[in-house]
């Protein structure tokens, strides 16, 4: 097969016809077309859920407290004081006997409230006598029935639903589902990701030398990828056609991501991979500045489940603007829930480029926006200082007015 070139007259350099440069906001929605839904929902034990999205509503499974309970380390009393002390303590964990009214029994925060008791009183506003079978309350008037109890149901009765489906499990979350007596939740399986890092001038250690420059986007991607997917391999393919097509083929993971190889030059193998293995290109190269030439292709189904490619360009921070712009829509679709994004004031002039969407490295202070220094497609200086990316219309946008500021992915 001849080698692919990237001029107009390619566009069967992959399985089918190349659709036509895409805008920025057709591109981002393309990816998240091509999601389709979210992958079904899977079991998962809540250490094994953080991140993923519900797929079902969390429902309490049981009253919470579910026991009366004591809020304070002190005594349960049954009635009004002075009280008879009962020998003994309810530590918690523990269970009480029934308490009569007119005595008390010493108690820990946490503790099952002993059937009978009326209130907690604590341990700094009680006395016991020197006899040591007699408590007083050094205050009455404070109290009240029920005082110092957490009333069983209070946060919630069993059945009622807490969190709709569609949330993230945060920590928060995995949390409440544990006190809601839950083992495993009901989740979106994550999409499984693999990392294809392209160029054989890379180096893994020491500094750039003889023409040869740092691999930067593994450290950088592979965090990500994990925030938004199950990365299941991130290894490096020299530039080599049938090697780069062998790892493509061969990936069992759901979304294939490439870096490098997405242009012009005498190894950049991607379109033509693509080509061969018939795959369909569902983008390829949008108008946005950095990284237009980055791609997102559907690879022949395998077992039956569907397959991507993201072609990510090589330069550093084009290989970020195609993350933000194809892999983060896409996996968040994937793993059914909304990409993160916010509305946030210019504090100063975003500069544009005439004709295509910039993406850029922005300061936020107060929810304004300020562009950053070293923004070049090859450099991740600014990207490094910045709060996240602006989307800047083409023109530009002037200081006071609103602008889209895509936020890095999150583990939750
Ligand atoms: N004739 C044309 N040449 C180029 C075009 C074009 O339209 N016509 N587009 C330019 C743009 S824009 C970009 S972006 C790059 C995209 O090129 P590739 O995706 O093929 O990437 P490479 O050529 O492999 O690498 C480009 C550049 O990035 C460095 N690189 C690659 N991977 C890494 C990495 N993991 N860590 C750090 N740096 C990396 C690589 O050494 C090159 O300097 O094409 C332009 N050319
Ligand atoms: O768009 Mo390239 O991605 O400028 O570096």
């Amino acid at each position: 097969m001849a080698l692919a070139t990237r001029t107009s007259d390619t566009s069967s350099a992959a399985g089918s016809h190349a659709p036509p440069v895409q805008t920025w906001e057709q591109a981002r929605s393309a990816a998240r077309s091509a999601a389709g839904r979210a992958l079904p929902p899977v079991a998962r034990d809540i250490p094994d859920a953080l991140g993923h999205v519900l797929a079902e509503p969390l429902v309490a499974r049981t009253d919470l407290p579910a026991f009366d309970t004591s809020a304070m380390d002190g005594w349960a009393v049954a009635g009004p004081g002075p009280w008879r002390l009962r020998r003994g303590e309810v530590l918690a964990g523990g269970r009480a006997e029934l308490l009569a009214t007119g005595t008390a029994l010493s108690i820990a925060t946490g503790a099952q409230l002993p059937p009978g008791a009326t209130a907690v009183l604590r341990r700094e506003h009680g006395q016991v006598d020197p006899s040591g079978g007699v408590l007083l309350d050094r205050a009455p008037s404070r109290l009240t029935a029920g005082r110092d109890i957490r009333p069983r149901g209070q946060e919630c009765r069993e059945g009622q639903p807490l969190i709709a489906a569609g949330a993230t499990a945060t920590p928060a979350v995995l949390g409440l589902a544990a006190a809601a007596g839950y083992d495993q939740i009901a989740v979106h399986r994550r999409p499984e990701v693999e990392l294809l890092v392209l160029g054989d001038e890379l180096l893994d250690s020491g500094l750039p030398r003889d023409g040869r420059v740092r691999d930067a986007l593994t450290p950088l991607l592979d965090p990500w990828l994990r925030c938004d997917g199950e990365l299941i391999g991130s290894r490096r393919i020299a530039d080599d056609f049938e090697l780069l097509r062998a790892a493509i083929s061969g990936s069992p993971a759901d979304v294939v991501i490439t870096t490098g190889g997405t242009a012009a030059g005498p190894v950049d193998f991607v379109h033509r991979a693509l080509a061969d293995l018939g795959a369909r290109l569902l983008v390829d190269s949008v108008a946005v500045r950095p990284g237009h030439p980055m791609l997102l292709a559907e690879l022949p189904a395998a077992d039956g489940r569907s397959r991507w490619l993201v072609g990510l360009p090589g330069n550093p921070l084009a290989a970020v603007a195609g993350t933000a712009t194809l892999v983060h829509p896409l996996l968040s679709r994937l793993n059914g829930r909304d990409e993160m994004s916010r509305r946030c004031s210019t504090a100063a002039e975003l500069p544009g480029h005439p004709t295509s969407t910039r993406l850029l490295p922005v300061v936020l202070h107060e929810n304004a926006a300020t562009a950053v220094p070293f923004d070049g497609p090859a450099m991740l200086r600014g990207l490094a200082l910045s709060d996240g990316l602006a989307v800047v219309p083409p023109g530009g946008l002037p200081a006071g007015s609103t602008v889209e500021v895509l936020e890095a992915p999150r583990p939750w």
